[in-house]
């Protein structure tokens, strides 16, 4: 398959090299050649793209505008990977990327890349996806000949990515995979390729608060003797730790997913959590006894103190479980919370549908505008939050309800409800079709569609164009700084 790249700032740039060379039967490179490139372009993996004798090579921690000195370490069909050995001339937006372990880690993919660069290119990820797997047309970008059949509608308006001030220690919630070492129990990230777990105790995009609860929790369960899980053997109990920390309120959650109900010395756990531990309200138990990589599993119980912690977003108290989804980046939420109410163009007499709505975040910044809205989600335990949330910020008009988005639409809008806005917030693997066509049933005058991902954004865009809805402007969104990602707020209106 060929993969995207994006020059940074440039106009669109498909892999059109990938495909022809599929077509020639030998690739030019070999394993273990040295060679020399022009880097052209950044893979939506974030790895530099240069071209030996036509054949494209992915080059990681190589940046557009560079010239590099690289070694083949795989060769496939219609492209390779290589191994950057010297960068023979830099790029401007090149810099030292500041994390000690930034080479082994993987978890950010942009930290040689400096943030003007980093928000650059995000934007031009945005304009691409639209262009190339949307066929629509961008104010800026030369017209493709399927966006140009329409040439009486207004391009698309892709505004600048709203970034961080200060781009560094922004997620409130750390995930980390619990393993052994002589020293006691090692949480981190997986080496890669492998089950193995590299201790990690500083990480430039969490917040310290998180950082210092991962350590005390597995300094606390390594002193008790509490095995970790074992992925190889499927043997030990702690998996993972996941801690959530609300900076509005300095309240802390630990959540221990365990591979098993019991806890051996749970109480002696819980003191020195308490202790080692400030702002610690809520001390939770998720049981996943599976051989699998999901991390959560089905059954959670509350160890200690509050299920939920509170935070505050734009003037709204919202109370968080451990399951339920909250946005990583409380700083940049704000910001996008706000472009989606802007774009939702709320006068106070509307009807708006929320579908996605986790703990009702969003569905509560809009009901502050409307007259009515209507949440759905599909997690159990976030529309209880939801609703919890409402009832705490003395919210009256908004209705929640728990089911797949695809399934409860149709069900509203048999029931009589009738839309004047609808928001979708999907996952990244995008909007369900029959939500689609739910949609395009309902006839809202707008939609809002926030997205994580702008492959599936563009994909679900062009059906929505296709069913008589007209794209009017782009807000992306950093919400994830030093890495591929990138958020978007979609404003559409009826043809
Ligand atoms: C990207 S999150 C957005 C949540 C919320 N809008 C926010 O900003 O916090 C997507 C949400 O969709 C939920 N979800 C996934 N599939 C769903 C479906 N088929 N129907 C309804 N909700 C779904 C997830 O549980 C998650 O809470």
């Amino acid at each position: 398959m060929s993969r995207v790249y994006l020059p940074i700032g440039t106009a669109t740039a498909t892999c059109g090299a990938c495909s022809r060379m599929s077509e020639q039967r030998k690739p030019p490179v070999t394993t273990g050649q040295i060679f020399e490139t022009d880097i052209v372009g950044l893979t939506l993996d974030g790895e530099g793209v240069g071209r030996f004798n036509g054949f494209t090579l992915f080059i990681e921690g190589a940046l557009p505008g560079e010239k590099v000195r690289a070694e083949v370490v795989s060769v496939g069909k219609s492209f390779g990977k290589a191994r950057l050995e010297s960068v023979l001339v830099k790029s401007v937006h090149r810099r030292n990327p500041p994390c000690p372990i930034y080479d082994q880690c993987g978890g950010c993919q942009l930290q040689h890349l400096n943030y003007p660069g980093q928000l650059q290119w995000k934007r031009q990820y945005v304009v691409d996806s639209l262009v190339r797997i949307g066929k629509l047309p961008v104010a800026g970008e030369p017209q493709r000949a399927e966006a140009a059949a329409d040439a009486a509608r207004e391009p698309i308006t892709v505004h600048p990515v709203i970034g961080m001030d200060d781009p560094w220690r922004y997620r409130n919630k750390a995930q980390v995979p619990i393993g052994e070492s002589e020293g006691g129990l090692v949480g981190g990230f997986y080496e890669q390729g492998s089950h193995d777990i590299v201790d990690m105790n500083a990480c430039l995009i969490q917040e310290e608060e998180n950082e210092q609860t991962v350590r005390a929790v597995k300094g606390a369960a390594g002193s008790l003797g509490i095995s970790a899980y074992n992925r190889a053997t499927g043997r030990g109990l702690l998996r993972h730790v996941v801690v959530r920390h609300a900076a509005t309120t300095g309240q802390r959650m630990v959540v221990l997913i365990t591979n098993g109900l019991n806890i051996p010395h749970q109480d002696e756990l819980i003191g020195l959590i308490r202790e080692q531990v400030p702002g610690v309200v809520s001390i939770v138990q998720n049981i996943n006894t599976e051989r699998t990589a999901v991390v959560f599993g089905k059954d959670t119980r509350t160890l200690w103190g509050e299920d939920v912690i509170y935070d505050e977003i734009g003037g709204i108290r919202f109370a968080i479980s451990a399951r339920s989804f909250y946005q990583v980046n409380p700083v940049q939420t704000r910001r996008l919370y706000e472009s989606a109410v802007r774009y939702a163009g709320l006068t106070g007499e509307e009807t708006v549908v929320d579908a996605y709505c986790g703990i009702g975040t969003i569905s509560l910044f809009l009901a502050r505008h409307a007259r009515q809205v209507y949440g759905v989600e599909i997690v159990p335990e976030a529309i209880e939050d939801a609703r919890r949330n409402a009832a705490l910020n003395g919210i009256h008009n908004v209705e929640f309800a728990v089911g797949a988005a695809e399934r409860v639409l149709p069900r509203w809008q048999a029931s009589g409800i009738r839309p004047d806005v609808i928001v979708v917030d999907p996952p990244r693997k995008g909007c369900d079709q029959v939500l689609i066509d739910s949609l395009l049933e309902s006839r809202p005058s707008r939609i809002v569609y926030v997205s994580c991902n702008p492959s599936t954004l563009a994909r679900d865009l062009r059906l929505l164009e296709d069913g008589g809805y007209r794209t009017v402007e782009v807000q992306p969104v950093d919400m994830f700084p030093h890495t591929v990602h990138v958020e978007s707020v979609i404003w559409m209106v009826q043809k």
